[in-house]
């Protein structure tokens, strides 16, 4: 399967009493990987959360990743998104198997994008490229890295981090494969206009 697109990341608190709905307004507008991201310990939750999701990205034919917690996904047969902290990779393929998706945040450092490709993960993210209302603490990232991780690193690029249909364009000329974004897609106030997002996101890879 061809990591290329909309990189759509759901985010529990910004999509409180319209989080179906919203995420599948975003299927509707074409999603190429879908990423649970919930920070709470809520386990209950999570797994009914992730649960609704894989059955929506069953539908619209869309890959869900889990963040954060390869347990999870082993569980609902899925793959996983890894930072730092967040557990080395080769236990986690270990435990999804061959055919899962796995990414890894490797910031603004190539040599860890080295690490992960070597370690097996099927793309790395780099991040945060612009302002994030999500997470403003995120180390930073340049288009000059980018460009450097497109001639360097031969798996799909992820790019996150405050990411609009206003300043994504750049990144996609600049090597990006996906567009890892939450607020920027999810912080609409209607879904259609979510929907209209996701296309336009999609649209910038047509070129
Ligand atoms: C596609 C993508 N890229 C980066 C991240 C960030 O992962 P991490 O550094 O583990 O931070 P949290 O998201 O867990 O707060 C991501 N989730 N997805
Ligand atoms: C979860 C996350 N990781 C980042 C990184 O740089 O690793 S930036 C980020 C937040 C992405 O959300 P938004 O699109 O709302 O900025
Ligand atoms: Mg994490």
């Amino acid at each position: 399967m061809k990591l290329r697109g909309l990189y759509a990341i759901t985010d529990s608190q910004l999509l409180a009493g319209r989080f179906l709905s919203h995420v599948e307004a975003a299927l509707e507008g074409g999603v190429c990987l879908l990423q649970y991201r919930d920070k709470s310990d809520d386990a209950a939750r999570r797994l009914r959360e992730a649960e609704a999701l894989m059955t929506l990205c069953e539908r619209y034919g869309t890959q869900l990743i889990i963040n954060d917690d390869a347990e999870l996904a082993a569980r609902l047969g899925v793959g996983v998104h890894l930072g730092q902290t967040d557990g080395p990779l080769t236990p986690a393929r270990a435990l999804l198997g061959r055919q899962a998706i796995i990414g890894s945040t490797c910031h603004a450092s190539l040599e860890l994008a080295q690490q992960a490709a070597k370690e097996g993960a099927n793309y790395v993210a780099f991040g945060r490229f612009f302002n994030s209302v999500t997470k403003p603490g995120a180390p930073a990232a340049s288009v000059d890295l980018l460009e450097q991780a497109r001639a360097q690193v031969k798996l799909p690029i992820a790019v996150i981090g405050g990411i609009t249909l206003d300043n994504a364009a750049p990144l996609v000329a600049h090597g990006a494969d996906l567009l890892a974004v939450i607020h920027g897609l999810f912080g609409a106030d209607s879904a259609q206009e979510v929907t209209r997002r996701a296309r336009a996101f999609n649209a910038l890879f047509a070129s």
